[in-house]
Formats: structure tokens, C-alpha cells, sequence
């Protein structure tokens, strides 16, 4: 289980991730949405200790994260880490740091991908690095798995692959979290939904529990739509 108990980290302008309690369980995708600057990148980033907390604690079964990396894969549209290796000298990396990397796993993602494995990374095009950090991050085999945006770069047939990637990808013991600006791609893919607005959790909902109540997920996220600005 990931747990967030009072979590805040407010940058100097005072926007960031407010006083956010939240827990994640096993078995399930969750995804994180908001319209631009709601805090997404920002609350995975805290979960993730890759930005320091003002307050509060996160725990993943019941330890800290820094102490578990080796179990969390965490893919950005940010780019690797590692730009001056090519992505075959990425995977040896990889398999020296993390027990559970899968070098044919990541050999058979990158070649689906039609990646060059060859080139340094930073000489990919944005979204070719990004397929190379998909390929190693699925190829992990990591029990909390975080993709911040993961679709913007893609092309109409990465994102398939990558939505089919996380289907397979799920199993009991694993979390999934997938900040996106765009329900319809991930629509069909997520247990759960939660919404994020001005740095806090604005609806956290179940999406049988949605369907149950006859409810569309596209009009409680319309509810969060900017109001268009008319003329003066
Ligand atoms: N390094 C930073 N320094 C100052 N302010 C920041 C920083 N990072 C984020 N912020 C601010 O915190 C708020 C939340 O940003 P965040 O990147 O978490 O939003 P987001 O929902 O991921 O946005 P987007 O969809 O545009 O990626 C924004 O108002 C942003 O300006």
C-alpha cells in the first residue's frame, strides 16, 4: 500500500500539492488528471521524494520510498537520467541496479518500438527516449509503477502499445499512477479516477462505482473545465 498522510509541498509562488492524505492499494491503475498546473507532476514527485516535502509523510508498505526504489519505476516525458548512454548501454545499467530487470523483456519492448538501441539517448527524438524509458520501465518489473504524461510525444501506435503494456502489466501486487490531461486515452484502463485542482484532491472516485451510479466520467471532469473568457 502507498500512503500519503498530510502531504504539502508548496513552491514560492504558494501553488504546489496541499495537505493531500491518500492511499493506494495493489491491483489497481489510478488515474491522476487536472488541467494544467493542478498539482499532478508535483504530487507524483513528492510521492517519489524527487522534490522535498514541506510536511507530512509518505509511506510505501510501510517504509519510506528512498528505501525501495529498487521496487519503483517512475517514467517522464522528462527523459533519462542517463542521456549519454545508448539505450543498449542503459539496459546493462539497468540490470546491474534493479534484481527484477528483464534485459528481454526491454530487448523485445525497444525492438517493438522500433528504437535504435545504439544511438546516445539524448540523440533520440523526445518521443523515442521516452519509448526507451517505457520499455525500461515495464522490463523492471516494479511493484509501484508512476507515468507522469506519458502520452504527449507518443505517436498513435506507442500509445496503444503502451495502454496494452499497463493492462499487462497489472497484477495484484502491483500500484499504478498515470497523470494525464487526457481521459480519453486511458478511459478504459483506470480502476480509478482522482482529480486534482489548485494542488488538491477534488474528486477521488472508483470508476465502478461511477458506472453504477449511472455517471459519466467526462462530465464530473467538465465540471473542472476552465470558464471561457468572453470579450470584453
Ligand atoms: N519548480 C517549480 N517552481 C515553482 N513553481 C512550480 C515548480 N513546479 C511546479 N510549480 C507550480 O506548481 C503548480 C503545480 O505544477 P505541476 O507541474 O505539479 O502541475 P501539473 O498538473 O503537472 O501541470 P501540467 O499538466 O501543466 O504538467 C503550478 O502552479 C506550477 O507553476
Amino acid at each position: 500500500m502507498l500512503k500519503l498522510e498530510q502531504v504539502s509541498k508548496l513552491y514560492r509562488n504558494n501553488h504546489g500539492l496541499q495537505k493531500t492524505s491518500i492511499t493506494f492499494q495493489e491491483g489497481q491503475i489510478t488515474g491522476i488528471l487536472g488541467r494544467n498546473g493542478s498539482g499532478k507532476t508535483t504530487l507524483l514527485k513528492a510521492i517519489l521524494n524527487l522534490v522535498p516535502i514541506d510536511s507530512g509523510v509518505v509511506s510505501y508498505n510501510g517504509k519510506s520510498i528512498e528505501e525501495q526504489y529498487a521496487q519503483i519505476a517512475f517514467i517522464s516525458e522528462d527523459g533519462s537520467f542517463f542521456p549519454y548512454m545508448s539505450a543498449e548501454e542503459y539496459g546493462n545499467f539497468l540490470a546491474m541496479y534493479y534484481p527484477s530487470f528483464s534485459k528481454d523483456d526491454y530487448q523485445k519492448l525497444l525492438e517493438q518500438f522500433e528504437v535504435d538501441t545504439t544511438t546516445h539517448i539524448r540523440n533520440l527524438s523526445k518521443g523515442q527516449q521516452l519509448k526507451v524509458e517505457i520499455s525500461a520501465g515495464f522490463a523492471t518489473n516494479a511493484k509501484l509503477i508512476i507515468l507522469d504524461e506519458p502520452f504527449t510525444t507518443l505517436d498513435i501506435y506507442a500509445k496503444e502499445d503502451t495502454v496494452r503494456l499497463l493492462i499487462e502489466q497489472l497484477k495484484d501486487d502491483v500500484i499504478i499512477l498515470i497523470s494525464t490531461h487526457n481521459i480519453e486515452e486511458i478511459e478504459n484502463v483506470i480502476d480509478r479516477c482522482i482529480v486534482l485542482d489548485n494542488g488538491s484532491i477534488k474528486e477521488d472516485v472508483f470508476i465502478d462505482d461511477l458506472n453504477k451510479e449511472g455517471k459519466d466520467l467526462r462530465a464530473l471532469l467538465d465540471t473542472y473545465r476552465p470558464k471561457a473568457k468572453t470579450a470584453p
